[in-house]
């Protein structure tokens, strides 16, 4: 089973390409999704949140306070990095669980912080998802209802695009003027070999 990497900085696109990949019967992780779930179901993450952040971390009614737990993670690289250390060695299992789960000849892990997170070291290849950072702003603003400034911290929790694109082996333009379905449907011939299209 071919395990692929679908990554790109925050608002460039990942989860619209996620989305065309399903329709192609494609069987995508959505690690921001199922961060989000192990974080309330995982006690280790549980006690670890309350350790570093406080009570307020989870609401009243047991939710995680994700407006909290954003402006601590993305207000340094120290916050980010406990909060990453915490959560993501659990994301880990989670995702090698639910491969050993899948049947088809390839999976996805979609993820904007793949290498940041170390997570690359999981996948076989990696497709990178790019649009202009104006764009990218502009769109989360918009989806989100976010300041720029917001978005921008959480930019510079990430990785460069620059660096993403020496570290990549597929790079898709999604700056809405491509034609991101044709291309997709090209390169992964490429990446499954063909065999995709015989599941
Ligand atoms: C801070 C939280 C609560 C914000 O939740 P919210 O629903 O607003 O955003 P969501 O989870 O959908 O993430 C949206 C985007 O933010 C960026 N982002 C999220 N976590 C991180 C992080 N740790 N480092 C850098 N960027 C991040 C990514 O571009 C992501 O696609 C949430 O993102 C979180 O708990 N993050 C820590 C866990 C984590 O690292 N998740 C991401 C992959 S494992
Ligand atoms: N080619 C496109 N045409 C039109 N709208 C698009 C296109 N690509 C992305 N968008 C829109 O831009 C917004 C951001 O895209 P998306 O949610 O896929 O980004 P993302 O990379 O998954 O972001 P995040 O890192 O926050 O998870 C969404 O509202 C999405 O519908």
């Amino acid at each position: 089973m071919i395990k692929v990497g679908l990554t790109g900085g925050i608002g460039c696109g990942k989860s619209y390409v996620a989305d065309l990949l399903r329709r192609q019967h494609i069987s995508v992780y959505d690690t921001d999704k199922e961060a989000k779930r192990l974080m309330m179901e995982s006690a280790t993450i549980r006690q670890g949140l309350v350790d570093r952040i406080g009570e307020r971390a989870y609401t009243p009614d047991g939710a995680l306070n994700r407006e909290l737990i954003a402006s601590y993670l993305f207000a340094s690289p120290l916050h980010a990095e406990r909060i990453n250390r915490l959560v993501h060695p659990v994301v880990q299992d989670d995702f090698l669980q639910w491969v050993d789960k899948q049947n088809g000849s390839l999976v996805v892990m979609e993820c904007a912080i793949l290498y940041e997170s170390g997570f690359d070291r999981l996948v076989d290849e990696v497709l990178l998802v790019r649009a202009p950072e104006r764009v990218c702003i502009e769109r989360v603003m918009k989806r989100d209802g976010a300041s720029e400034t917001q978005v921008r911290a959480r930019m510079a929790a990430q990785m460069s695009d620059e660096e993403r694109c020496k570290r990549a082996h597929y790079i898709i333009n999604n700056d809405g003027n491509s034609d991101v379905e044709g291309i997709l449907r090209d390169m992964w011939m490429k990446i499954g070999g063909g065999r995709l299209h015989e599941d």
